[in-house]
């Protein structure tokens, strides 16, 4: 276990963001018992905003997006991470935070970067036909840079697999042992079956000494197993079993009868 506690010591302003949401209101702390814990509720329950304090307030990179103290749109986060206190048994530099929106719009401009740099080398080659080859290599240089330091950096994978696929592969390239992973529905790019790969992949960190702090909508990724389980939607959030889950319940009852369900819609 890396951290244990997560604290909200300061008196908020309860008329700023974030203090305002209810979840707040009432909360004095979270505590860490568990390799892998889960934070479940419905949308705008709150949970982004509290694991982005503590993204913050651990200073841990974000995966395939702006750092969050760079980002204007993140000023809650500081603000939060300000009012949090942090309880380490271990802390630990390793890790990162991942919001899968992130990672895919990461993924599309690295795409981009790619074809505009080849776009570029073939309107260099027209424009320069009858020109020195010195005069076309100069031209050329930024661009062929670029792609070779994509491909350095990313090998082939990331442009030209799918979402899914190079999420996984990015992922699994970075995780280390002894890091503390925050991932914000991470699920978002992937199948079920691939689902399924990436509890494989945070289990076998789990044994290498990580720690994972998920949010989830999946009723997959929320059956990881030994985790504990936060519900967002009491105030203050509550340990909740797998079974009680509203969307797990739904899922379920869905999955065993989809008519009954959408006749009502
Ligand atoms: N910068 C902001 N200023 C004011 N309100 C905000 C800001 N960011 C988010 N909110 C609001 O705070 C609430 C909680 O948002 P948050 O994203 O933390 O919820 P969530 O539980 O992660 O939801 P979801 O499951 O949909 O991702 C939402 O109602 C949202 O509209």
């Amino acid at each position: 276990m890396l951290l244990k506690e997560v604290k909200l010591i300061q008196n908020q302003n309860d008329r700023q963001f974030p203090f305002t949401l209810p979840i707040l209101r009432d909360f004095h702390k979270l505590s860490f018992k568990k390799p892998i814990t889960i934070l479940v509720g419905e949308n705008g329950s709150g949970k982004s905003t509290f694991l982005e304090g503590i993204a913050a307030s651990s200073d841990l990179p974000v995966a395939g997006g702006v750092e969050l103290s760079q980002d204007k749109e993140m000023d809650h986060a500081q603000t939060l991470a300000k009012a949090l206190k942090l309880t380490w048994m271990q802390k630990t530099k390793n890790g990162f935070f991942l919001r899968a929106e992130d990672f895919i719009s990461f993924v599309r401009r690295i795409k981009q970067m790619k074809q505009e740099a080849e776009e570029e080398l073939r309107n260099i080659e027209e424009e320069y036909k009858n020109k020195s080859a010195f005069a076309k290599g100069l031209a050329s240089m930024p661009h062929a840079r670029t792609i070779a330091e994509l491909k350095h950096l990313y090998d082939e994978g990331l442009d030209v697999r799918s979402h899914g696929e190079s999420y996984l592969d990015y992922f699994q390239a970075r995780v280390r042992p002894n890091g503390l992973y925050l991932l914000d529905e991470p699920e978002t790019p992937l199948s079920p079956m691939r689902q399924l790969s990436l509890i494989s992949i945070i289990l076998d960190a789990v044994k290498q000494g990580s720690q994972f702090i998920i949010i989830t909508h999946s009723p997959i990724i929320m059956a990881l197993p030994d985790a504990d389980i936060y519900s967002f939607d009491v105030h203050p959030p509550q340990l909740i079993q797998y079974e009680e889950i509203e969307h797990v319940q739904i899922t379920k009852n869905f999955l065993d009868s989809p008519q009954s369900f959408l006749r009502h819609l």
